[in-house]
């Protein structure tokens, strides 16, 4: 179960890195809404329609996948498991997910992309100040065969983590982009980040790359409208899972919106507090293409390496494909808004 495999995580792991993995920024208002909000969304069922047979399937950047969860990029995994970013490679391999490997990954993307062959893996990129070293990470991952370059957009600079600053967090297993950069404190990490990036950049790094771009971390219709004027392939609706800038609005409240001002003309993913399928269901209801599940797979991998990667998202997939049943709605691409109300507050 996945919420024993939180449980488990935080005693397993040191106070830092569990601190590090689970905490947000400020006082973690918008990290305690990820989860609270989907549960303001309430699911309406319709019955007597035929659910002996399901259908996850769903389309993203036009190929049809077995289901919409994704393995959002997550930074440091080695410090979760020794299994690493390999390990949640594997376990994204093993249940059809796609895997987001983050730029702070602590494997060579190489690596990572051959030990799952030609499973569906995507790159997230930070641009740094140094823009050579955001070009060398995405040569390598043009090398490891990545199919899509996820460019996270709210991270001009670091938010303000509490519990990271206040246990004095420090890596045991140098990230990859070390090799390049040099060693660096976490604080030193987060002014790699460059905050004079704007719009015009976007473009040149999909050129560059020659890879589909999906922008990462917005919440604002109109910066969805935006993205879509900038010629990318697709957006995530996200707050970075709570850890930039606190009281922001969650995905599952930023989601209708954007779904509205981008009207079907590129994917809309969303992320942040999905924890359980039906959530999943109800990101689909609202008009994502899929769904992005960060801390759950941490936690598996935490406590089981890869097979708890991978338990953690077998389950997710089984919830979704019981959802679909349960709400009678057989085919996941036949989501809409019908199936979804505000909860009375
Ligand atoms: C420990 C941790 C590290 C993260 N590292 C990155 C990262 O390197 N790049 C990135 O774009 N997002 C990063 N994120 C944000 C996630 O991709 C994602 O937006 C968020 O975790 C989703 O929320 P959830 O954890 O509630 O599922 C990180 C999140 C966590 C919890
Ligand atoms: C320099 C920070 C990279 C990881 C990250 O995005 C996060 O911790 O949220």
């Amino acid at each position: 179960m996945t919420h024993d495999f939180e449980a488990r995580a935080a005693e397993l792991l040191d106070a830092g890195a569990h601190g590090y993995f689970a905490g947000g920024a400020g006082d973690e208002l918008t990290l305690r809404d990820n989860e609270a909000s989907w549960g303001r969304v309430a699911l309406t069922p319709r019955v007597l329609v035929d659910v002996a047979h399901r259908d996850t399937s769903v389309t993203l950047l036009g190929r049809e996948r077995a289901h919409p969860f994704l393995v959002a990029p997550t930074a440091y995994q080695l410090e979760a498991h020794q299994d690493g970013e390999t390990g949640t490679a594997r376990a994204a391999a093993a249940t059809g997910s796609i895997m987001v490997l983050s730029s702070q990954t602590t494997t060579d993307p190489r690596e990572v992309a051959a030990a799952v062959g030609t499973a569906d893996r995507w790159f997230q990129l930070y641009v740094y100040r140094d823009r050579g070293l955001s070009h060398d990470l995405v040569a390598a991952a043009r090398e490891g065969g990545y199919e899509a370059l996820v460019i996270t957009v709210d991270f001009p600079f670091g938010g303000r983590r509490e519990r990271t600053e206040r246990s004095g967090f420090t890596l045991s297993h140098p990230p990859f982009v070390d090799g390049l950069a040099g060693p660096l404190s976490l604080a030193e990490r987060h002014a790699m980040h460059d905050p004079t990036l704007t719009w015009d950049d976007i473009a040149a790094f999909g050129e560059a790359s020659g890879l589909p771009v999906v922008l990462k971390g917005i919440l604002h219709p109109a910066d969805a409208a935006r993205a879509v004027d900038a010629g990318v392939a697709g957006i995530v609706v996200s707050n970075h899972g709570g850890r930039q800038l606190d009281t922001v609005l969650s995905g599952a409240d930023a989601l209708g919106p954007v779904v509205e001002a981008v009207d079907g003309r590129i994917d809309v993913l969303v992320d942040g507090g999905i924890r359980r399928g039906w959530d999943a269901a109800k990101a689909l209801a609202l008009g994502a293409d899929a769904v992005l599940v960060g801390r759950p797979v941490l936690w598996g991998l935490a406590c089981e390496g890869a097979a708890g990667a991978q338990q953690a998202l077998e389950q997710l997939v089984e919830e979704f494909d019981e959802t679909l049943g349960l709400l009678g709605c057989p085919r996941a691409r036949d989501l809409d808004g019908s199936y979804v109300t505000r909860r009375p507050s």
